[in-house]
């Protein structure tokens, strides 16, 4: 189909709508396009998104985005990311995952790397069966699923900690909640050299200008004072053929010839944000299909270092998923002396600490650090802090996941366009949703065909499908 285009070309105005990495690189792309007559509308005071920065004792520590992943090998594919980080002197420093890991349980210290060594292993089987899948044609089916075949059915503590610190750490969600297929191959996309990725590096960030200024320097570049609006909350999206109307949460009313939105999947998949008319039903059976997951990072500052030398250590606890990874800032490589160290917690147990208060959040995490560490009084710790993701209206989560029931036709129905609206993120790439780079590269292939379509004669639509149709449901 052939979106019309507008009579006055060269003064089309684009909305862009947030101001996260897709927003960014969107506005970049129209700008070399020789198209500057756009705005972006960012709720916040800043530019960033998810790459959002915070000082915490006196440090400055990412409550988002916070690695690198994948970088680049030889001559190969590099992650845009990484070489943005390059170009701003983004200050990094590469982790060792599986080198530099303690382990416990409720016992406290105990050694049992041979059975985490083996959910290293068998999750390397689930990636590689799952394009065994592709090449087959085979229906996509959980990762739990995959995990089983491949042997791997984790049962007591150790082997599930284990299991989560592979999977559920890096998706934020469980395997029976994860396509075998897509998780597999975003994950050989990034990291496998074989398959196109980048490489299997990962950086961390711990630049005191924040991970941000990635982007924020990458914007001073090439923006305009008069092309941003920062601290304004879109509540509004009115579209049609001749183009598309915002209207702010204070009631002003912004016009453009062509909008793209940027929001998260979770913004979409909630009522922050009307859009009139509605949103068709191939569209919102795509938005309300794949998943808004939950990741966060729970930091604590005490007096003084206590804990593992190790950049890692995994906690095992008969309930799957309760405070399982904790990694040290106070160590040579990041931020020595600092007393700094973190928590990750996802998915379900994520909006379970969200309903609680800090104090409660608080309680729970000193009372496994006193079963890793028996023999000593854990001190009250001096600062603490966690974001509530899930909870905030412009995220609604932290970033995409996608399950076995999203269909790669729902995915082009996830990022076709209605109208003049288009939509870009990190959640509408096929191969890195989740993924800084997956923002970046949606921002840059989206606005490109925007800037075609501006530029000629009129608009090639990005596909989509009315009726998503499986293909034997019941053989009746
Ligand atoms: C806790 C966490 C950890 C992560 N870790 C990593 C990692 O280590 N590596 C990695 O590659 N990726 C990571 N990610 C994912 C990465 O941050 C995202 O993929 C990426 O930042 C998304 O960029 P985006 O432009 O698509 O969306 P966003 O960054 O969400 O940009 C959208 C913008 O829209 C704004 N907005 C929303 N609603 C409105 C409204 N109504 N009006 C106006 N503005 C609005 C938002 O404020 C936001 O700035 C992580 C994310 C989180 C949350």
């Amino acid at each position: 189909s052939v979106v019309p285009r507008n009579n006055r070309s060269s003064s089309s105005r684009v909305l862009i709508l947030g101001g996260g990495i897709a927003g960014v690189i969107a506005a970049r792309t129209l700008h070399e396009n020789g198209i500057d007559n756009f705005l972006i509308i960012e709720a916040r005071d800043e530019l960033g998104g998810r790459m959002k920065s915070h000082t915490f004792a006196g440090y400055t520590i990412e409550l988002g985005a916070n690695w690198i992943q994948g970088t680049q090998t030889g001559t190969g594919p590099a992650n845009p990311i990484f070489e943005l980080a390059l170009k701003h002197n983004v200050t990094t420093e590469s982790n060792n995952f599986v080198g530099s890991l303690t382990t416990f349980d409720v016992t406290g210290e105990v050694d049992y790397l041979d059975v985490f060594n083996d959910s290293v292993d068998a999750y390397t089987a689930l990636t590689v069966t799952a394009g065994a899948r592709v090449n087959g044609s085979l229906v996509d089916l959980t990762s739990k699923t995959g995990y089983a075949l491949n042997g791997a059915r984790p049962r007591d503590a150790h082997e599930m900690a284990s299991e989560y610190y592979q999977f559920d750490w890096e998706y934020a969600q469980k395997p029976d909640q994860t396509s075998w297929i897509a998780s597999s191959w975003a994950n050989n996309f990034t990291y496998n050299v074989d398959q196109g990725g980048f490489s299997e590096d990962d950086f961390f960030a711990i630049d005191q200008r924040g991970f941000k200024a990635l982007i924020q320097l990458e914007a001073q570049e090439f923006l305009k004072s008069e092309q941003v609006l920062l601290s304004s909350t879109v509540k509004t999206i009115s579209y049609s053929g001749g183009g598309v109307q915002v209207t702010m949460t204070g009631g002003e009313t912004i016009e453009g010839d062509y909008a793209l939105c940027t929001f998260s999947l979770g913004v979409l998949q909630d009522d922050d944000v009307t859009f009139k008319p509605s949103l068709p039903a191939y569209k919102m059976e795509a938005i309300q299909s794949m998943t808004m997951a939950t990741y966060t990072k729970i930091f604590l500052k005490f007096p003084e270092k206590f804990w593992f030398d190790t950049e890692f250590a995994l906690y095992a606890d008969p309930t799957r998923g309760t405070y399982p990874v904790w990694q040290s800032l106070d160590h040579p490589d990041f931020f020595p002396g600092s007393g700094l160290i973190f928590a990750t917690v996802t998915g379900d147990w994520s909006l379970r600490i969200e309903a609680l208060s800090d104090d409660q959040v608080q309680g729970e995490v000193l009372e496994v650090l006193q079963k890793m560490y028996p023999n000593i009084t854990i001190p009250e710790p001096t600062d603490f802090l966690f974001p509530r993701w899930n909870s905030d209206p412009l995220y609604r989560g932290s970033y995409s996941n996608w399950p076995p029931s999203f269909f790669s036709q729902h995915h082009d129905n996830l990022r076709s366009n209605v109208d003049r609206l288009y939509f870009a993120g990190e959640a509408t790439s096929q191969k890195y949703f989740g993924f800084l780079h997956g923002a970046y590269f949606e921002g840059l292939i989206v606005a490109t065909i925007m800037a075609e379509c501006i530029k000629s004669d009129g608009c090639v639509a990005l596909q989509h499908v009315e009726e998503v149709r499986n293909a034997f449901p019941y053989e009746i």
